[in-house]
């Protein structure tokens, strides 16, 4: 388990860019599965969760030529089918969540898909309900396989169908559209997920042949076709990342530029930020956050106190939430924060109060931060990062705080985050890589 020892309360200062998005990547480079030309992508993350479905679609035989860190070409012409059943691809598999998109375009192409208990961030139970009935709609027969805990798909064909989902499921909506871009027949997805990461998807496989309508919207219509063909994709910035970085400029009082952040792509992510009293200017496609003494959260137009919770797209992304909370920790106000979708992300604010954060869990789901308007500075402290973005809010209140903090297990943090710790440094921060 490595660490990050990081020297608190020094302001940073510079321009940062964005790293590709991860969740946009997981989908893209899944979809490389459906055709057996080359697919060019650019922006991706150079991350542990990216690279490893890298690593798994080239044990599946699928060629992956690196032009750059960034920039890779697929082909998956010769793809080994039986691999997917073997004891290597479900530990393999089991180790990040993006692995469970590889079922959708193995279904549509080769007709018979595995999917290992997925692994990502243990945040609450995340069932895969969504994705497998979907497949089931659309002619895919499933056993589930007690002992192994893994799903076994497969179907003689799959045919185009009308159905309403459960819960719009980012993963989910993405696995259903691969599967049913070369179905037979018109497929209706109704409650779809239509994040940035879903819309993209769309657009490349649009760009791939297909012939999906209702982008951006909570209902697809997906005719089936019968092959796809290659194409070049740009991973969008990643707007996790972004909000990262305005709360991580509000909190260190530091002047941070973003520079091609997406920023038509944020959706409410400014204004979140903003209510909580974080000034920004945009200009084109940057964000520049200046350092500020203070900044006041809002309360509702009737003066009641504010909320900020999560939900499915183009409401505000869960991802953010933690971030959110440990920004608000030093803002003047108060703000109930409320994590609807996920019920074991919370848990990290004890590593706050311990730190001096004022923070009132009132169960697993809600808290309320009393802001301490930089009246005391937070106390570094030795932690762990229990998942990605609680990983990342520890590591933004360590750098704000007073004196020295150690955070452990930050390889969560490295499944999300390209080089943190060299590309903050290079604003100014003191952060300390321990192998
Ligand atoms: C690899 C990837 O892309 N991961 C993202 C993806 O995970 P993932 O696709 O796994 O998440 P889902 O969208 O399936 O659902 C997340 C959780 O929220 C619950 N749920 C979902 C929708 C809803 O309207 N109500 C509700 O309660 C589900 O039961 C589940 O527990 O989307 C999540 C929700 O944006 C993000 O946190 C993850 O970062
Ligand atoms: C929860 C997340 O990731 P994953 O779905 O890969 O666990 C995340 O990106 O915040």
């Amino acid at each position: 388990m490595a660490s990050f020892e990081v020297k608190g309360g020094k302001k940073l200062q510079g321009t940062i860019v964005p790293q590709g998005a991860k969740n946009e990547a997981l989908q893209i480079i899944s979809a490389v599965l459906l055709t057996p030309e080359s697919v060019t992508i650019e922006n991706i993350p150079d991350i542990l969760d990216v690279n490893l479905l890298i690593e798994l679609l080239q044990d599946m035989g699928v060629k992956a030529d690196r032009v750059d860190r960034q920039t890779c070409i697929f082909k998956a012409d010769n793809v080994d089918v039986d691999y997917l059943s073997s004891e290597d691809f479900r530990k393999k598999g089991g180790r990040l969540r993006g692995s469970v998109m590889i079922a959708g375009p193995m279904l549509a192409r080769f007709k018979k898909a595995f999917i290992p208990k997925p692994g990502g961030d243990k945040i609450g139970r995340r069932r895969l309900d969504t994705h497998i009935i979907g497949f089931e709609k659309l002619g895919a027969r499933f056993d589930y396989h007690d002992e192994l805990n893994y799903f076994q798909l497969s179907t003689s064909r799959l045919k185009g169908t009308f159905m309403l989902l459960d819960e719009p499921s980012v993963t989910g909506t993405a696995n259903i559209v691969m599967a049913a871009v070369m179905a037979e027949g018109t497929t209706t997805i109704y409650n779809a997920a239509c994040e940035p990461y879903v819309q993209q998807l769309c657009r490349m496989l649009n760009r791939m042949g297909a012939k999906i309508s209702g982008i951006g919207s909570n209902m697809l219509v997906i005719e089936g076709v019968d092959a796809l063909g290659g194409t070049t994709h740009r991973m969008l910035p990643d707007m996790i990342e972004v909000g990262s970085f305005i709360g991580l400029a509000a909190m260190t009082q530091s002047e941070i530029l973003i520079k091609g952040a997406g920023v038509e792509h944020l959706g409410v992510i400014p204004e979140k930020f903003r209510q909580l009293g974080i000034r920004m200017d945009i200009k084109g496609d940057d964000i520049f956050i200046p350092s500020q003494e203070k900044y006041e959260i809002s309360t509702f137009l009737d003066g009641s106190v504010l909320t900020v919770y999560d939900h499915p797209w183009p409401g505000f992304t869960p991802d953010l939430i933690s971030i959110v909370l440990v920004v608000a920790t030093q803002a003047v106000g108060s703000v109930l924060i409320h994590q609807k979708m996920f019920e074991s992300r919370l848990f990290f604010v004890d590593k706050l109060i311990d730190m001096g954060a004022q923070i009132i869990l009132c169960d697993p789901h809600r808290a309320t931060v009393i802001g301490l308007g930089r009246k005391n500075q937070l106390r570094g402290i030795t932690m762990s990062s229990p998942d990605i973005r609680a990983g990342q809010a520890l590591l933004i209140a360590a750098l704000s705080a007073e004196g020295k903090s150690v955070i452990q297990n930050i390889e969560q943090i490295d499944r999300g985050y390209q080089y943190i710790d060299q590309r903050l440094n290079s604003l100014g921060a003191e952060i300390t890589r321990i192998p």
